[in-house]
């Protein structure tokens, strides 16, 4: 086996070298890769963001946000927690993948003193009955990448709130995050593994995992100028693309009604493809003017806070919705 732990903390880099790897690399013998991130979520391939993030929670704790290729649901992800790849050539084992590509995660664990670490269910490792990593894959051309996430010292208040969606008003047909007890493994490690740097762990779990005293006799897999070149082009392209991040959303409405005093609102909006395509709004004390001009300034704009405040920003709101504070209005539509 080849060894790679990324030297990036940006999980859409290490996503890019990830899919990277399993498009280009020589896949003779499958690939170990770890990486490690500064906080981020990572939704799965067919999830409505919209319906598994705390957008405005995310925003201001400047936590990245990303989609990867791999299905399954939403992930929080911080230096606290290492992300395990194995990266080979097909062999149709579809999701019995899941338990092969676990079961050597599971022995270096077992090895550092968490003994009752176990997989449960199809895709998910436990502790003392508490997910501590989810596994997604990818399939491709007759290779793929089987990876998951390992939660040694997560911070799990974050895990709490940027993964809860502040609304229910949002009807979405994406497939929705299966929300689990999560613990840290630290406190379940033998004594010697329990004040580890978070590279230490990686170091650890990978001299098992390779049958190695030392990373230096591992056979690593550098990364050249043109295989630097293809990450850079599939991190543009995927990862930190806005298409590829909001834009893959299915499709979904959004219902929002709110009494204020001035009289009753509500909004009905068609998210697509990440953006506004068609609005209703009904009223029962609107303003001189015809409400057209609202539904126009939104109709195609990015379904996202900033957007609509800058789509709205010319109009005087006061002249469609009487005496009705702006901001509140955006963030009823805003969900
Ligand atoms: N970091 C982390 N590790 C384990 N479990 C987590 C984590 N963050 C959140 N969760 C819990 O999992 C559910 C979602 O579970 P669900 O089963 O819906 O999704 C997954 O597990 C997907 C795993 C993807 C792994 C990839 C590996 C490299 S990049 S991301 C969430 O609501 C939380 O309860």
């Amino acid at each position: 086996m080849r060894y790679l732990a990324s030297s990036s903390h940006d999980i859409r880099t290490n996503l890019a070298i990830e899919t990277y790897l399993m498009e280009h690399a020589d896949l003779t013998e499958p690939i170990l890769y770890f990486y490690i991130n500064d906080p981020c979520i990572i939704v799965g391939r067919y999830q409505n963001v919209k319906a598994e993030i705390n957008q405005d929670y995310v925003d201001q704790h400047h936590i990245t946000l990303t989609r990867r290729t791999s299905g399954g649901g939403a992930v929080y992800d911080d230096l606290g927690n290492v992300s395990f790849s194995f990266i080979t050539k097909d062999d149709g084992d579809g999701f019995g993948n899941f338990k092969r590509f676990t079961a050597p995660v599971l022995k270096a664990l077992h090895a550092m003193g968490a003994t009752n670490a176990m997989m449960s269910g199809r895709n998910d490792l436990l502790i003392d009955g508490k997910k501590f990593s989810g596994n997604a894959m990818h399939v491709e051309n007759g290779r793929m990448f089987s990876h998951g996430t390992l939660m040694y010292d997560v911070d799990q208040t974050q895990i709490a709130q940027a993964l809860t969606v502040p609304t229910d008003k949002l009807a979405s047909k994406g497939i929705k995050s299966v929300r689990s007890r999560v613990t840290n493994l630290k406190p379940y490690m033998a004594p010697a593994y329990q004040h580890l740097t978070i590279e230490a762990f990686r170091d650890t779990l990978a001299r098992e995992i390779l049958g190695v005293a030392d990373l230096s006799q591992a056979k690593s897999y550098p990364l050249d100028d043109v295989a630097l070149a293809g990450v850079a082009e599939l991190n543009q392209r995927y990862f930190k693309n806005w298409n590829w991040i909001y834009g893959q959303s299915p499709a979904f409405t959004v219902k929002q009604r709110r009494h204020f005093d001035a009289g009753t609102v509500e909004f009905q909006l068609n998210v697509d493809a990440g953006r506004i395509k068609t609005v209703t709004i009904y009223g029962d004390f609107f303003g001189a003017k015809p409400i057209t001009p609202v539904i126009e300034r939104l109709t195609g704009v990015k379904y996202e806070r900033q957007a609509i405040t800058a789509a709205l920003a010319p109009l005087d709101l006061t002249a469609y919705f009487g005496h009705i504070n702006s901001a509140e209005l955006i963030d009823l539509i805003v969900a």
